[in-house]
């Protein structure tokens, strides 16, 4: 069994404590069966790259134009993260979908661009609130995927990794409960599979309010291949405790 441990840096960090992080996440190689790398703010690429090249950890962009190269001001094409060596992207993250307007039908897009450029595509998905409350999660997490396979079909789907990161949970300290994680976890894979996507491509991360003194509790939950961190991966401390807490769960088994 391997873990998966993505930092997501959002639109935080500035060169001096960028450099401090990446060099203590260089210093403290994940241990075997665990992958680990960190999505960085567009300007960062670089200063990731030249750090963390070489090391056990990858990393990679927050977000992808929907198109190839050409005249769209102000995108950056996937083309373009894998000539900087990026290893992920994500894609349709909650503060993307609600903050930038974008549709299943965007996301599928930059999905394909990332997936002929050979990045992997990081697929946010996840209820609000209210969606929880009214019962509705469900729903919502199936309509998410079901647009992404219309569009892309089961291979390409296959090629993707998928972060539920229910929108309550991110940023407000309210991790969701195991149980939870794993009925939301158990219910994506069943409709990935009745998708077409086979089972063992289905991988799903766990993201929101994961930190080093809950991911011991995330990393247990059964189908749960690791998590998106956002506000802990900037803290050195706690994003070294919960890759060291994707050790022990690999470690386990
Ligand atoms: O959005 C997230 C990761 O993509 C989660 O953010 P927090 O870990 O800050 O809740």
């Amino acid at each position: 069994m391997k873990k998966i441990v993505l930092g997501n840096w959002k639109s935080l960090g500035d060169t001096a404590s960028n450099a401090v992080l990446l060099a203590a996440l260089a210093a403290h190689p994940p241990a075997a069966g665990v992958e680990v790398g960190v999505c960085v703010p567009f300007p960062f690429l670089t200063q990731a790259r030249a750090v963390l090249e070489g090391t056990a950890i990858g990393w990679g962009a927050q977000n992808v134009s929907p198109f190839g190269a050409g005249a769209y001001t102000g995108e950056v094409h996937a083309g373009m993260l894998a000539e900087f060596g990026c290893r992920y992207a994500l894609v349709g993250h909650s503060e993307r979908r609600q903050l930038f307007a974008e549709t299943d039908e965007r996301i599928a897009d930059k999905i394909d661009r990332l997936l002929a450029a050979n990045v992997r595509p990081v697929v946010c998905v996840g209820e609000t609130l209210a969606e929880r409350e009214a019962g509705g999660w469900r729903e919502t997490l199936g309509r998410q995927v079901a647009a992404l396979a219309a569009r892309l079909g089961p291979e390409k789907l296959s090629r993707a990794w998928f972060a539920y990161e229910p929108v309550w949970a991110i940023g407000t300290g309210r991790v969701a409960a195991p149980a939870d994680i794993a009925e939301a976890h158990a219910f994506l894979r069943e409709r990935l599979m009745a998708l077409g996507v086979p089972a063992e491509e289905v991988v799903i991360l766990y993201g929101g309010s994961v930190k080093a003194d809950n991911a011991q509790g995330v990393f247990a939950v059964p189908g749960c291949d690791g998590a998106l961190v956002g506000a802990a991966s900037r803290v050195v401390e706690e994003f070294i405790a919960i890759v060291a807490a994707a050790g022990s769960a690999v470690a386990r088994g």
